[in-house]
């Protein structure tokens, strides 16, 4: 059977094909058990046991196939979303909780200027044209007057696809639009941040008409599971019921939290979902509530 046979029917879901957000996406799509085997050099691979297609693509891509309908489902970056145009044609199913970093504008440390008011008039360079050059018309409005951007005298923004750190060095822009997660590239460029225009992380997102609405749902239902299992822990304790309502405003779970009686005394253990951040601080609370044997366990999967 063609390819093309073969896919006609089934569930796309597209993917990033490399870059910062492939491997993460990867291991998403293996704790919601969707196991594909992948032939070299094909960006497409069939789903075992479901009806569902992976895609491999750009990440700059997927935002635009989704919100077309050429494909179902995506893994991206909000920042993708945004700078393909498409946040009215797509639906956000979830965040996914990695890939968190801001899209900025940065200029040379030194002698570079203070704020993006001083920026205007001047060159940009950056890989997300369209964002930079709705956030630099907004500035070059306040500051300039209508005669002088009849005029041209306007911010220039020029494209670039990568590398965008070094343009300043090189002479071919006074301030870059790129993203900040660590600061790393930024400060190794000798660059600083003077604004940000966005925060971003990855997300799940589905087409308004998706061709299979129920599936859509499933595959949607067990990426939240492995999302949310990768955010919470499962705290267990032991309690004097006396201090029970004390400790239960501390651990209220996602929906209540599981009680069962011990056979000793007048003890309860109870058992709640906590965020994996606030875990430790929960721990010190319920010892000053007098909470004993306290345990925490990952989750490997759930269904919230
Ligand atoms: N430093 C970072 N930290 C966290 N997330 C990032 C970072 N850089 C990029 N991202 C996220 O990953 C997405 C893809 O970026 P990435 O740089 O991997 O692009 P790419 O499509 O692989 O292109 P290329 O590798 O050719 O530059 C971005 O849109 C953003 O959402
Ligand atoms: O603040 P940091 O932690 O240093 O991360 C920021 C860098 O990460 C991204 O590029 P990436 O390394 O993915 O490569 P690219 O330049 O090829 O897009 C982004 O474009 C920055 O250059």
């Amino acid at each position: 059977m063609d390819l093309a046979s073969q896919l006609r029917g089934c569930l796309s879901l597209a993917v990033p094909k490399k870059g910062r957000l492939h491997e993460q996406c990867l291991s998403l799509l293996k704790g919601a058990d969707l196991v594909f085997r992948r032939k070299n050099r094909l960006d497409i691979a069939m789903v075992q046991k479901l009806p569902v297609v992976i895609v491999f693509l750009p990440a700059a891509d997927i935002a635009k196939f989704v919100g077309d309908g050429n494909v179902d489902m995506g893994m991206t970056g909000e920042d993708m979303i945004a700078e393909a145009g498409v946040d009215g044609k797509v639906i956000r199913i979830a965040e996914l909780g990695f890939g968190k970093c801001k899209l900025q504008v940065q200029v040379p440390q030194d002698d570079g200027p203070k704020t993006v008011e001083e920026l205007v008039g001047g060159r940009i360079v950056t890989s997300f044209k369209t964002l930079a050059e709705k956030y630099f018309a907004e500035i070059d409005k306040r500051v300039l007057t209508e005669e002088e951007l009849k005029e041209g005298k306007g911010t220039k923004i020029q494209y670039v696809s990568g590398s965008v750190e070094v343009a300043c060095a090189l002479g071919l822009a006074d301030g870059v639009v790129d993203l900040v997660e660590s600061g790393e590239t930024m400060r190794a460029a000798g660059l600083h941040a003077i604004s940000t225009i966005l925060s971003t992380q990855a997300i799940l997102i589905g087409n308004k008409h998706p061709s299979n609405p129920e599936l859509v749902t499933k595959i949607s239902s067990r990426i939240l599971g492995v999302v949310a299992s990768q955010k919470y822990v499962l705290l267990n304790y032991n309690i004097e019921r006396v201090h029970l309502k004390q400790a239960t405003l501390i651990t209220p779970g996602r929906r209540a939290p599981t009680i069962s009686p011990l056979e000793e005394g007048d003890w309860v253990e109870v058992q709640a979902m906590v965020l994996k951040d606030e875990v430790a601080r929960k721990m010190d609370e319920l010892q000053t509530v007098g909470a004993h044997d306290i345990l925490v366990f990952n989750i490997s999967n759930c269904r919230v």
